[in-house]
């Protein structure tokens, strides 16, 4: 059985001030029945472990390099990830494809890199509204979905996140029907791919304008497993009512 995640991402936001939310993230959420992780930027990484550490939130970093090691000024590892006490990694974000010009084949060679060292690859796709308009959002999901998940995916370790590029940052979202068309396709396409096993374990999120408000809604929607939350995760006092849909959906 899959269990829920609630996976906040904060981007470029947050200095050491951003911390005392997870703390009280992690007050409001003693025992939650989800998962709980949040993805600060890189250099709150370290403190942000050191302030999990004895609570139920985890901590995930937004990228890394499809290298081990090497001349990559300003690009952090896989295995750094790992060394600063966090187990998962964002992949593939639209803004950084979008703005580093990161490709499917990219974000394979790094989701590999994740998975070589044992974290967990939140590898993210979706369509532009130009594509959606189109008719093309099933054809754009399964040519990233191809060209962005590596073939050592063994379940656990690979969270699909689907977000709508218009639908970030922008207060709109699909219509839940819109969604669950695109979750079920992801599924079946995982399970041609892997099999049944694999994909039954694989957590698929929704990204995009997830807020207090129509988190219930979307969480009610078959084959989502959670959320990737931008601008809703800054907060506690925010990210908190997402968190208790979650663990009140089915
Ligand atoms: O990009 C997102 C999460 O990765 C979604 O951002 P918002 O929740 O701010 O729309």
């Amino acid at each position: 059985m899959r269990r829920k995640l609630a996976a906040g991402n904060w981007k470029m936001n947050g200095t050491g001030q951003a911390l005392s939310e997870l703390a009280d993230l992690a007050r409001a959420h003693p025992d939650p029945a989800c998962d709980i992780l949040i993805c600060p930027p890189a250099t709150l990484l370290h403190r942000a472990v050191q302030i999990s550490a004895d609570n139920a939130i985890n901590v995930g970093a937004q990228d890394c390099h499809a290298e081990a090691s090497g001349a990559h000024t300003g690009d952090i590892s896989a295995e750094m990830i790992l060394d600063a006490g966090a187990r998962h990694v964002i992949l593939g974000h639209s803004e950084r494809r979008q703005d580093h010009g990161e490709s499917d084949a990219a974000v394979c060679a790094k989701a590999q890199a994740a998975l070589n060292v044992g974290l967990t690859a939140i590898i993210c796709l979706g369509e532009t509204l130009a594509q959606r308009d189109a008719s093309a959002t099933l054809d754009i999901i399964a040519g990233q979905l191809s060209g962005s998940v590596p073939d050592a995916v063994t379940g656990e370790n690979l969270v699909i996140a689907y977000e709508p590029i218009w639908a970030i940052g922008s207060g709109r979202i699909p219509e839940p029907a819109q969604i669950g068309e695109v979750h079920g396709f992801l599924r079946a396409r995982l399970k041609e791919r892997f099999g049944a096993d694999i994909s039954d374990a694989v957590r698929l999120l929704y990204g995009g304008s997830v807020k207090p408000e129509n988190a219930a809604e979307i969480f009610a929607v078959p084959d989502v497993d959670g959320a990737l939350v931008g601008g809703a995760s800054l907060k506690a006092a925010e990210f908190s009512p997402i968190i208790a849909a979650l663990e009140a959906s089915d």
